[in-house]
């Protein structure tokens, strides 16, 4: 059965139609990510990235088939338990930010919350000290340590950041899912915190990056996925896609791509 996850494709999507008020969010979206590509998701406000997320981690789900065939599998799976997909795929989202805007609980609570695929530390969540540990070194991985005592909801954007991808890192999984991870990061920390990317990226996590910005798409990323209006748009290697032409296109506004050493950037007419 490893074996088999092994070689299957990291996601599968399969004409996922999501509907609100009778409106598709996602239009028959079909797209497929291989094991190990790491990839950029590209789309303009309202495109549809983050209800692709929410799809992704089961907080939505898409019409059925009418022949009952899966629409999103997930590692060659289309059935998850909650827990053990999170073991596997790490998420950091928009969703999840916000609800821990408001939580009580210190930044070590946090990451252990991450074993249990839960918001906060029950009274039945049993932590041993394998789950201590890693969640500290989940901490220390991310420049997060000297945190590990704070409560979360003071903690400042680029803190609560790292404690977030510190949560998503406990299981080790093999792909991290992340939504806007940069956004309210100040040059620096936005830098140190890509650094923090293609580090894990160079030590074997998989990396789907969901963004507007083409400067967050780090080098060991070379797969770009375009969408718009709810649809895929585009799909390709970063030399055809990071292009002035294609980003004008997508984005509805003339711009030119430069290239600044490894990375890329935009620069608008
Ligand atoms: N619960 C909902 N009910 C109705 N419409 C929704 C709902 N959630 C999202 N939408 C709409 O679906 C479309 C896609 O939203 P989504 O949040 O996926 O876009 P996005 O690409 O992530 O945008 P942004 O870059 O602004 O974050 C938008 O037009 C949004 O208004």
């Amino acid at each position: 059965m490893l074996r088999r996850m092994d070689t299957s494709p990291l996601l599968s999507i399969d004409r996922a139609t999501v509907l609100r008020d009778g409106r598709p969010l996602l239009d028959a979206l079909t797209l497929d990510i291989a094991p190990g590509q790491h990839t950029a998701i590209l789309g303009p406000n309202g495109s549809g990235k983050s209800t692709l997320v929410k799809l992704i981690e089961r907080r939505i789900y898409p019409l059925v088939h009418d022949d009952g065939s899966p629409v999103v599998r997930v590692f060659g799976r289309d059935r998850w338990n909650v827990a053990e997909l999170r073991s596997l795929l790490g998420v950091v989202s928009s969703d999840l930010r916000r609800e821990f805007e408001t939580s009580s609980e210190s930044a070590l609570n946090t990451v252990l919350s991450g074993f249990f695929a839960s918001m906060t530390l029950g009274l039945d969540h049993v932590v041993d000290e394998t789950m201590l540990e890693r969640a500290r070194q989940a901490l220390e991985r991310v420049g997060a340590a000297h945190l590990a005592d704070r409560d979360v909801s003071t903690l400042s954007t680029g803190e609560a950041r790292r404690v977030l991808i510190a949560r998503a890192l406990v299981h080790r999984p093999r792909a991290l899912l992340l939504d806007e991870p940069c956004a309210g990061l100040d040059p620096g920390t936005r830098r140190r915190f890509l650094d923090l990317l293609r580090d894990l990226a160079q030590s074997g996590t998989t990396l789907l990056l969901v963004t507007h910005h083409v400067e967050e798409i780090v080098p060991e990323i070379e797969h770009v996925v375009m969408l718009r209006d709810g649809r895929l748009h585009a799909q390709g290697g970063k030399a055809q896609l990071l292009d002035g032409n294609a980003l004008s296109t997508l984005f509805d506004w003339r711009m030119d791509v430069e290239r600044h050493g490894e990375f890329y950037g935009t620069r608008l007419r």
